[in-house]
């Protein structure tokens, strides 16, 4: 069963800027599902490399992208947190039509939560602008283009994936702009998102400043 108005969380921000460990963590706390949504854009982009194409190809990448549902193979790949699925997947997102054909697996997460949570957290680029603009809460999570560089590089050894760290500081420098100099949905805050910058903070003081900005617009408290 679903709740008949399930509630959203919509979490945004640059990479390694920690929006998916403060997601999964409110997620538990208030019984939600949670959805990467950058795993989306990374599957599709994955998909196309694989498929012998250029991510850059409208074509190619709108195809991918409305291949994609839920129960696919490739979703659950550890390939997808390499840097080459990264770059793929910030140029397949400047095509509109993967935009509109993951808007639509988006909003079906929304409005059916897994396993009938009254509610759920999405994290990405474009939720609380575009995906989800009435989303019950919005926070902006980011932090210096330098701190979230050792994070992806701590991270990528961390899974035994090789990383040069001029390569990663490079590599992220480049989505960045990708990304918030796109046409469609960039990344930016939305008016009224709350921005939390985690550049010195560990992820128990971003949980618990969340914790606070959703109680505040919410009424509700962690259930775990
Ligand atoms: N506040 C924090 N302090 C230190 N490390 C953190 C913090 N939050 C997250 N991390 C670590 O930084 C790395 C990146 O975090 P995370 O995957 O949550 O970022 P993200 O914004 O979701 O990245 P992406 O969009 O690229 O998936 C992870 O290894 C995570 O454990
Ligand atoms: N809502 C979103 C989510 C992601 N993207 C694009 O996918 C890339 C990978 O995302 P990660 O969160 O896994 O780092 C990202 O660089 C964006 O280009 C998006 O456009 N919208």
């Amino acid at each position: 069963m679903t709740a008949a108005n399930p509630i959203v969380i919509a979490i945004d921000g640059p990479a390694a800027s920690g929006k998916g460990t403060l997601s999964q963590r409110i997620a538990d706390a208030f019984g939600f599902a949670h959805l990467d949504t950058g795993v989306l854009y990374r599957a599709v982009g994955l998909s196309v490399l694989r498929a012998g194409g250029d991510p850059a190809d409208n074509a190619a990448a709108a195809r991918a992208a409305r291949a994609l549902d839920p129960d696919h193979p490739i979703l659950r790949e550890v390939a997808l947190r390499t840097d080459e699925a990264a770059q793929a997947a910030s140029k397949v997102a400047a095509v509109p039509e993967v935009r509109a054909a993951l808007l639509d697996f988006q909003r079906r997460f929304t409005q059916h939560p897994p396993g009938g949570a009254p509610g759920s957290v999405l994290d990405g680029r474009d939720i609380g602008t575009v995906v989800c603009p009435d989303a019950s809460a919005k926070l902006f999570v980011t932090a210096s283009l330098e701190v979230r560089a050792e994070r992806r590089l701590k991270e990528l050894r961390s899974r035994g994936i090789p990383a040069i760290p001029s390569d990663v500081l490079e590599d992220m420098k480049t989505r960045d702009a990708r990304d918030s100099q796109r046409a469609v949905a960039p990344l930016r805050p939305a008016v009224d998102a709350f921005v939390l910058d985690t550049s010195a903070l560990d992820a128990d003081e971003v949980f618990a400043r969340a914790v606070d900005h959703i109680g505040s617009k919410t009424g509700l408290r962690p259930s775990a």
